[in-house]
């Protein structure tokens, strides 16, 4: 890929604020922007500058003073792309914002791609695939614990992990490859029971980041959360409490809640995702069984089954409840089952001790008048438990990165059986090479031009 040209984007969010900023990358960074900018002292060049500095002047165009900024100068290969860059802070005005970009395109630089500044700094070396992958993880983090697994990806503590491995199996691979110049003489170069010890610890890596991808997913996605019950047990009142905000549509008319509705909060640091859903009841309305059926598709989707019934409700009985949480159960025995009985305030507090002492797991809250939230929230807390995160730990977010090591594993499998049957040193090089195939797509030593698209069309222009 030849980097000649030189890219302009906006790097702050679109849209009016204090300030915005304009970034400029590549080899006619510094001169474009010198052939706009007028220094407050006199006959300064932005040429002549020092990387890492920062200058105060006009954005001029054909003499009309567009706004006053603040230039700041990288030098390549010291900076974010390993380009010559510039960054021009201006007045946040939309009309100074794309004057400005106008007139550097005019002058000669282009409109970047999405993510092509991070892109630049994975092909000069900046930062390895996974870290620029980061990056993304890092701008869409919205909790304590996204943002820590993507910060620590960042600074490359999942690449630094492959890498180690790659390096020890590349030593020993070119040791294994040797043996084969000397076939006829029957030598052993690797150590064959130092092979098998770093096979077994690459094993044992590999299958913690698959296991540890179950936590990132829910750490990047949040916990789907499924709140289900019959109709009008307060289902969508419930959801407004845990939101805090009038999102759902509450009456008293039973079949109320039509189509899903889902939104996030973040309770300890950990995103929730809840979903509202349709009361589960026998119905001729074609619409509302509509409803009902995709109740069924989001409790197969959630990992937590909020189940809400009405204790208010004079006609339920306990052994109506008992059946069907056993038929939950019984349907989806993977699922994690919070039972909550719902309109507290409508009942004695004796009443609600017998129940008690039929179903235990009972939580009983009022969503209406939010009493007994929390009691749900710090159980949902326990639950989902996803540990104490600890900085150090690598925790496997990114579904290509999943992919990948279980391609690994695979081939690393196929060489821990080659190890115990003697096979002969040529067919074990293959496993390992392609093993560390799979190693190198994650860290973006193997790559294409198709992968790198697909990765970095999905970040933000200006990224
Ligand atoms: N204004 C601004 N803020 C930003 C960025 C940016 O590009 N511009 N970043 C972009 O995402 C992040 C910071 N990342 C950066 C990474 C490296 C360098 C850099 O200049 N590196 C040089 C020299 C370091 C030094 O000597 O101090 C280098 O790597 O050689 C700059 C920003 C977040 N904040
Ligand atoms: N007394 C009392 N009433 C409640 C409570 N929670 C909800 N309600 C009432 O129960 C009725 C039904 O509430 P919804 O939230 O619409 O119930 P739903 O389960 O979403 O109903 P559908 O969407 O129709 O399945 C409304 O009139 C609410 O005001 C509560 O804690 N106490
Ligand atoms: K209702
Ligand atoms: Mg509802």
């Amino acid at each position: 890929m030849i980097l000649k040209d030189t890219i302009v984007a906006l790097a702050t969010a679109s849209g009016v604020g204090a300030i915005a900023v304009i970034r400029l990358s590549g080899p006619d960074a510094i001169k474009i922007a010198n052939d706009c900018f007028v220094s407050i002292k006199e006959n300064k060049s932005l040429l002549e500058q020092k990387s890492h500095t920062l200058h105060l002047g006009h954005f001029v165009h054909q003499s009309r003073i567009i706004d006053q900024v603040l230039v700041s100068v990288f030098k390549n290969p010291h900076s974010y792309t390993g380009e010559d860059t510039i960054e021009i802070s201006c007045h946040g005005s939309l009309y100074i914002q794309q004057e400005i970009i106008q007139i550097l395109l005019q002058q000669g630089a282009r409109m970047a791609d999405a993510g092509e500044f991070t892109l630049r700094a994975f092909m000069n070396g900046k930062l390895d695939l996974s870290q620029a992958e980061a990056v993304a993880d890092l701008i869409s983090s919205d909790s304590e614990a996204s943002h820590q697994v993507a910060m620590q990806q960042m600074r490359g503590g999942f690449s630094n992990e492959i890498q180690l491995l790659r390096d020890q199996l590349i030593n020993f691979a070119s040791l294994i490859e040797l043996e084969l110049d000397f076939a006829e003489e029957d030598v052993e170069f690797a150590d064959r029971t130092e092979f098998k010890n770093l096979v077994a610890r690459i094993q044992l890596v590999l299958k913690r980041l698959i296991d540890s991808f179950a936590v990132g997913n829910v750490i990047k996605n949040g916990i789907p959360v499924a709140i289900v019950g019959e109709p009008n047990v307060g289902k969508s009142t419930l959801l407004n409490a845990l939101l805090n905000e009038e999102r759902a549509i509450v009456s008293d008319i039973a079949g109320t809640t039509r189509d899903t509705i889902e939104d996030e909060i973040i309770i300890d640091g950990v995103a929730y995702r809840f979903i509202d859903t349709a009361g589960i009841r026998e119905t001729k309305d074609v619409v509302e069984s509509i409803g009902i059926q995709k109740t069924f598709e989001k409790i197969t989707q959630a990992q937590v089954v909020i189940y809400l019934f009405d204790l208010s409700d004079t006609k339920y009985q306990i052994y109506s409840i008992k059946t069907e949480l056993a038929s939950i159960k019984n349907k989806f025995p993977l699922k994690q089952l919070v039972v909550i009985g719902n309109k507290a305030d409508t009942i004695s507090k004796e009443e609600l001790e017998k129940l008690k002492i039929e179903i235990p797991e009972l939580i009983s809250i009022s969503a209406k008048s939010k009493l007994g939230i929390e009691t749900l929230t710090n159980e949902l807390t326990k639950m989902v438990n996803i540990g104490a995160l600890n900085n150090s730990d690598t925790i496997v977010t990114n579904s290509r990165h999943y992919d990948a090591l279980l391609k690994a594993l695979n081939e690393i499998n196929k060489v821990d059986e080659a190890i115990i049957n003697n096979v002969s040193s040529d067919l074990m090089a293959i496993d390992i090479r392609e093993t560390l195939y799979y190693f190198g797509l994650i860290t973006g030593e193997v790559t294409n031009d198709d992968l790198l698209g697909n990765i970095f069309a999905n970040f933000c222009i200006g990224k």
